[in-house]
C-alpha cells in the first residue's frame, strides 16, 4: 500500500528552536493516525508541514506522493483544519458551503448539507455569531465534504461536547470505510484516540517517540511489576520505556517482541493511555538504555 506521508529526516526551527527534528516516518494509507504528545511536542507543526502551510528547514515530506501544497491538484487531494478553526466571520454557514462548493473539485454538497443539518447549523447564520463548538463542527464538515484522500485534523473535538464528539468520530470511521479516506488527527483526548485511531505516533520533545500501527505497539509493550531490580539486571531485548521503584517493588513498562519468561514478574497489557503517557514521561534518560526512571 501507498504512503499517505512519507517525511525524511524532517526538522523545522523557528529561530534558534527546533520545533521538529529528525522526523522519519512511513504513514500507509487507509489508516486513522492519532498525533499525540505533550503542549509544545511539534504536533502542529508536523501538521503544518505536511499541508504545505510550512516549509522544512531540513529533510523533505512527502504527501500522496507530491510535494504538499505544491499544485491545485495536490491541494484538492488533502484536507486540513487549523486548530483555530479559520472561518468568515462575515459570511453565514450556507455561504461557505457554497464556498467550498467553488473552491473544490470533489465537494459533496449533499454530505455538507446533511451535516450541517443533524449538528443543528443554522444556513442563515454569520459565523462570526457561532459558538467555538459550533465553528468548530463547521470547519469540520467542509473538511469532511471536500473529499479528500487525506484529512489532517489539528485538536478537532477539544471544543465539541462529548456526544457531538463521538458523532463527529463515528462519522470519520465511516469516512474512512466508505471513501479511502485517511486521516491524521492531532489530541489530547487519548480516549478518543483509543475509539478510532488504528495508528499512533507520539512526539516528545520536537522528536518522533514512537510510530507504528496501534495493535502492534500495543502488542510489544507490556508492565512488569515484581520485586526491585535495577535495569541493568533486564535481558538486552527488553527496552525500558519507563520505570518506577519503591524500596521493594520496581514497575517497568518495557517494549520488546520477545515472550517474557521470569516468573519474578507479573506481566500485564497496557492501555492506549498508559502506552502514551510512559512514552511522554519527559524526565531525563538513565544511563543505560532507554530509561526514563520515575521515584516515589
Ligand atoms: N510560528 C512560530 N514561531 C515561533 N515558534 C513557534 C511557532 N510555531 C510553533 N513554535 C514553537 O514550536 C514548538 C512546537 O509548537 P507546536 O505548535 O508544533 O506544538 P504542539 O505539539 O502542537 O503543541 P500544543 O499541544 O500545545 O498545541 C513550540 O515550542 C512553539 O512555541
Amino acid at each position: 500500500m501507498t504512503a499517505v506521508l512519507e517525511a525524511r529526516s524532517l526538522g523545522k526551527k523557528f529561530g534558534r528552536h527546533w520545533a521538529l527534528r529528525d522526523c522519519t516516518i512511513d504513514i500507509p494509507a487507509g489508516h486513522v493516525v492519532g498525533l499525540v504528545g505533550p503542549n509544545g511536542a511539534g504536533k502542529t507543526t508536523l501538521l503544518k508541514l505536511a499541508c504545505g502551510q510550512l516549509e522544512p528547514t531540513t529533510g523533505d515530506v512527502t504527501v500522496l506522493g507530491g510535494r504538499p501544497g505544491s499544485t491545485p491538484a495536490q491541494l484538492a487531494r488533502v484536507g486540513f483544519v487549523a486548530q483555530d478553526t479559520p472561518l468568515y466571520a462575515g459570511l453565514t454557514v450556507a455561504e461557505h458551503l457554497r464556498l467550498g462548493a467553488r473552491l473544490n473539485p470533489r465537494w459533496d454538497a449533499a454530505l455538507a448539507r446533511e451535516r450541517i443539518a443533524q449538528v443543528g447549523l443554522v444556513p442563515t447564520q454569520r459565523v462570526g455569531k457561532l459558538s467555538g463548538g459550533q465553528r468548530a463542527q463547521l470547519a469540520l464538515t467542509l473538511g469532511l465534504a471536500k473529499r479528500p484522500e487525506l484529512l489532517i485534523l489539528d485538536e478537532p473535538v477539544a471544543s465539541l461536547d462529548p456526544l457531538a464528539r463521538r458523532e463527529f468520530l463515528q462519522a470519520l470511521m465511516e469516512a474512512t470505510a466508505e471513501h479511502r479516506l485517511s486521516v491524521l488527527l492531532s489530541s489530547h483526548l487519548v480516549s478518543d484516540l483509543e475509539r478510532v485511531c488504528d495508528y499512533l505516533i507520539v512526539l516528545v520533545d520536537s522528536r518522533v517517540r514512537i510510530a507504528g500501527e496501534l495493535d502492534r505497539l500495543l502488542a510489544s509493550h507490556h508492565r512488569l511489576t515484581g520485586p526491585r531490580r535495577d535495569p541493568d539486571r533486564l535481558p538486552a531485548d527488553q527496552h525500558v520505556v519507563s520505570a518506577r521503584h519503591t524500596e521493594r517493588q520496581s514497575t517497568y513498562v518495557i517494549r520488546t517482541d520477545a515472550p517474557i519468561h521470569d516468573p519474578a514478574w507479573t506481566v500485564t497489557a497496557l492501555s492506549l493511555e498508559d502506552l502514551v503517557l510512559a512514552h511522554m514521561d519527559r524526565r531525563p534518560e538513565q544511563p543505560r538504555r532507554d530509561v526514563l526512571e520515575v521515584r516515589r
